[in-house]
């Protein structure tokens, strides 16, 4: 199973174009988390890989074929969202039923053993089940659902923390027994960057960076000590972040750092640390002023 964008551009209507010449190829079942600030583009790109809507030039591929209108392809994806249930009549049990008529690797016994774990009243109408609960019934659907492409787009919404934890704790132990492409799209980037082997960054509808979690992580060295030390060592680097608490300064850098570079700046007294997804994720997307 692979997805794969080229020079992908989508708009909606004339003048609102929202991603632009987007690259980027996606082959092994991992857990991608894709970032992106609020209007970035992450629902837009992924309502494309679920064929829910087509690209207006460039091409999206899931397998090597266009997923839009594509019946063979939809079926190896699930794209999940925060859905409406306010007219849901059906209760969580029959609308289980149902995706397991119409999924072809939907896991029955599955969704039921995860009701039982999330607590889910499977016989009370959708409509008339809490927010967070209506999210839980989401996420089993997709977990069970088994499919190839497996896409979450912000689907804790209103679930509490327990909650939230047990999701990842299944998803985990899902991608271990059913490995698949699990792209996760969140702003709870603390909370959830021990899920991801890989991250998307999405900014201004354009892909900033496509790597593993790891590598992205090691690019991201923080520097704290006096201006001089600090001066000295990141002189030519990328500053991405600088403060100053009295005579202390700390900045932000973001690119290669070699080992004996950090004992080097270490032997000067510097205090040398990692960045967090979570502040890279600041760093890297906000505004210019
Ligand atoms: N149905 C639509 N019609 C017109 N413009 C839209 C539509 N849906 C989204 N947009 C616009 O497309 C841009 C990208 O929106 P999108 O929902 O893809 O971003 P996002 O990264 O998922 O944002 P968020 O994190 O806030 O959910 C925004 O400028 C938004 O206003």
């Amino acid at each position: 199973m692979n997805i794969v964008a080229r020079n992908l551009n989508f708009a909606y209507g004339r003048h609102e174009h929202v991603l632009k010449d987007i690259n980027f190829e996606i082959n092994e079942p991992k857990i991608y988390g894709l970032l992106g600030r609020n209007g970035a583009g992450k629902t837009s790109l992924l309502s494309i890989i679920g064929s829910f809507r087509e690209p207006t030039s460039g091409e999206l591929l899931i397998k090597g074929e266009a997923p839009f209108e594509n019946a063979e392809v939809m079926q190896q994806v699930t794209f999940m969202y925060s859905k409406d249930f306010s007219s849901e009549t059906e209760n969580a049990k029959s609308l289980l039923k149902d995706s397991n008529r119409y999924r072809p690797n939907f896991d029955y016994d599955y969704a039921l053993q995860l009701a039982e774990k999330f607590k889910l009243d499977l016989k009370k109408p959708l409509s008339k089940l809490s927010k967070g609960k209506q999210s839980i019934f989401n996420v089993i659907v997709a977990l069970a659902s088994r499919t190839p492409i497996t896409i979450f787009d912000e689907v804790y919404l209103g679930m509490d923390a327990p909650a939230r934890d047990l999701f990842y704790k299944e998803l985990l132990k899902e991608q271990e027994l059913h490995p698949r492409i699990m792209i996760l799209s969140t702003h709870l980037v603390s909370e959830m960057d021990y899920l991801f082997d890989d991250v998307l960054i999405i900014k201004d509808g354009k892909l900033l960076l496509h790597e593993s979690y790891e590598e992205l992580l090691s690019r991201g060295v923080t520097l704290i000590g006096s201006k001089q030390a600090v001066d000295t060592f990141s002189n030519g680097k990328d500053i991405i972040h600088h403060e100053q608490l009295g005579d202390t300064h700390s900045v932000t850098l973001y690119g290669a750092f070699g080992e004996d570079e950090k004992q080097r700046a270490k032997q000067q007294g510097l205090q040398v640390g990692h960045s967090s997804l979570h502040d890279l994720f600041i760093q890297l997307t906000k505004e210019e002023d």
